[in-house]
């Protein structure tokens, strides 16, 4: 099964002399349970193509399907609902709710969605012990480091039990101890088959996927699969 597939997805901003082709014709086909990691100078259109794979930009050209759906035609109300149901995103700025408690910001997209309070709390205490932070439930962010943070971000990225993770830079704000610390949880994933789309700089990140894609110019430059080394 094909969790992403986008053909000649492009995007384009502002025109005439001012036209910057950020994504630029992409063919990309994500299998379901691959772990792909997109690398590249800054400005290249790496998170330009991550937010358009998440629905959270619309392409100006080019077919795109998440999750056996076509999205790039989709009205906003069907966008928000894949989102919510089907797409998991982990951001470099972990993007927290500062007053809710880590439990809290991991079941809140549950209790969005409508599960029961009960087991929206209960899937989110065996989430945060799957990313090792079982004892840190109660605690706010601002009572958490860096790397916490980030596991309760990615934890929440996995509420929904999403076909794709897609993550922007999660080590970016990391020092290289907590960077570790997700790094391994990202191997973990892969390892248990999720789908992963992780844009970074960091290259021990890319150590750890199956497949590797470099950008140049809004787009792929050299693609390398690791399949065999692992
Ligand atoms: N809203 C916008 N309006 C105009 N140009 C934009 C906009 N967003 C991005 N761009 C341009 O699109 C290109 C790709 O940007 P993008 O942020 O995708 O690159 P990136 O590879 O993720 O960079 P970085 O590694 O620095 O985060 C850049 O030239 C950028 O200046």
């Amino acid at each position: 099964m094909i969790a992403l597939r986008a053909r000649g997805l492009t995007k384009r901003y502002g025109w005439n002399d001012s036209l910057v082709r950020a994504v630029d014709e992409v063919d990309l086909d994500v299998p379901a349970g691959q772990s792909l990691a997109i690398m590249g100078p800054s400005g290249c259109g790496k998170s330009t193509l991550l937010h358009l794979l998440g629905g959270l930009l619309r392409p100006t050209e080019g077919e795109l399907w998440v999750a056996g759906r076509r999205i790039d035609r989709m009205s906003e109300r069907a966008l928000a609902r894949l989102r919510r149901d089907h797409i998991g995103l982990v951001f470099q700025s972990f993007h927290l709710m500062d007053e809710l408690t880590a439990v809290e910001n991991v079941e809140m997209a549950a209790l969005l969605a409508g599960t029961s309070p009960r087991a929206a709390r209960r899937r989110a205490v065996h989430l945060l012990d799957r990313v090792g932070l079982a004892d840190r439930g109660n605690h706010l962010p601002s009572e958490l480091s860096g790397g916490q943070r980030q596991r309760v971000a990615i934890a929440r990225a996995l509420s929904n039990s999403p076909q794709v993770v897609l993550a922007d830079e999660p080590t970016g704000n990391l020092d290289s101890t907590a960077s570790l610390d997700v790094l391994r949880l990202f191997d973990e994933l892969r390892a248990s088959g999720q789908t992963l789309v992780v844009v970074t700089h960091d290259a021990r990140i890319a150590a750890v996927a199956d497949r590797v894609i470099s950008m140049r110019d809004g787009a792929f430059a050299d693609d390398s699969m690791l399949a065999g080394t692992r």
